[in-house]
């Protein structure tokens, strides 16, 4: 996961409050996305928060929760994203259709969106900032908008064959598309026309959340730069495939990583 190594270039405070909320993060998505995710039920997502609100009051339950109990307490972090996050993995334990965008828009913002919102307080707003925090707030929930549905696109097969479609299906069929085509794994001139407007739309979210990078406090900038770089370079991946994200999974290779980072490190330099 890039963003973590990224957070090797933030100061050592913010990289471990960083990295406390990965973690839960990563616990959480574990929950659902894990090897025993199967016998996950609502019941145990309810434990699981009840933890986190614990955690939030410094009551933390093993040395991770304490990670986080310690982040709490440093950084303005507010417990609501979280319990957001443990909501969207509620939703993903039994929606596996998606009718519309506004309906696959409310699962990123639980998954994804949040992970922008936890952040900011940790990322730190530039103090000569003329941007409004919730300006700032709007980039980072679309930074997370953006990686779920760049995510999204890149697993299309790997999701239909746990029986998930996270495609809006109205969009599906106004390309003329169905399900079945989906579970057919075909790359057609119908499904290059469907993906081309997918990708153009997770990038409008990129360019929305790289306006707010520059807002953040100056020692965020990079990192949070250069993740956001790697991540949309994904959906290069997916079209340098022909848009076969049925058998191929689009991945950006080690030397674009690289130079990713001096690359981004030039770009946050530069004044907003
Ligand atoms: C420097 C930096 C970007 C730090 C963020 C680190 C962090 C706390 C990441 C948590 C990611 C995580 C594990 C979330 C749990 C749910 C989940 C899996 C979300 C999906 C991530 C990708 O996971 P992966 O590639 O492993 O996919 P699979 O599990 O293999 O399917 C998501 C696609 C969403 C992740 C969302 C973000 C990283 C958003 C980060 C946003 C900010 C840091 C806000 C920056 C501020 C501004 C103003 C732009
Ligand atoms: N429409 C719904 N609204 C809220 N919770 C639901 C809904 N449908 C299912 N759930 C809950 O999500 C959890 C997982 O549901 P599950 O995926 O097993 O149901 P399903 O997929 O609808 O049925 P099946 O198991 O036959 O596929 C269960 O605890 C169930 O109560
Ligand atoms: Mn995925």
């Amino acid at each position: 996961m890039f963003y973590v190594s990224g957070t090797q270039l933030m100061t050592p405070e913010r990289r471990k409050a960083v990295w406390a909320i990965y973690v839960w993060c990563r616990r959480t998505d574990e929950l659902v996305d894990g090897p025993n995710a199967s016998y996950i039920t609502p019941t145990a997502l309810d434990r699981w928060e009840k933890r986190l609100e614990d955690l939030f009051e410094g009551r933390p339950y093993d040395m991770y929760d304490a990670a986080l109990s310690d982040t709490v307490s440093k950084f303005p972090v507010d417990i609501q994203p979280f319990k957001d996050m443990v909501q969207g993995m509620r939703l993903d334990l039994w929606k596996s259709r998606y009718m519309t965008f506004d309906e696959l828009y409310l699962y990123c913002y639980y998954v994804a969106g949040t992970v922008g919102l936890m952040t900011v307080p940790v990322m730190g707003i530039a103090p000569d900032s003329k941007a409004s925090a919730e300006s700032v707030y709007n980039a980072a929930l679309a930074l997370g908008i953006a990686n779920q549905l760049t995510n999204i696109l890149r697993d299309v097969g790997e999701d239909a064959r746990r029986g998930r479609i996270y495609l809006p299906l109205d969009e599906l069929a106004q390309a003329g598309l169905t399900e079945e085509d989906i579970f057919r794994g075909k790359v057609t001139g119908k499904w290059r026309r469907f993906m081309k407007g997918q990708i153009q739309r997770a990038r409008l979210f990129f360019d929305e959340a790289e306006k707010g990078v520059t807002h953040l406090d100056s020692a965020s900038r990079w990192p949070v730069l250069a993740s956001l770089w790697l991540y949309r370079q994904i959906l290069d991946a997916i079209e340098a495939n022909d848009y076969n994200n049925f058998t191929k999974r689009a991945y950006v290779g080690k030397a674009k990583k690289l130079l990713s980072l001096p690359l981004a490190y030039a770009r946050a330099a530069v004044a907003p």
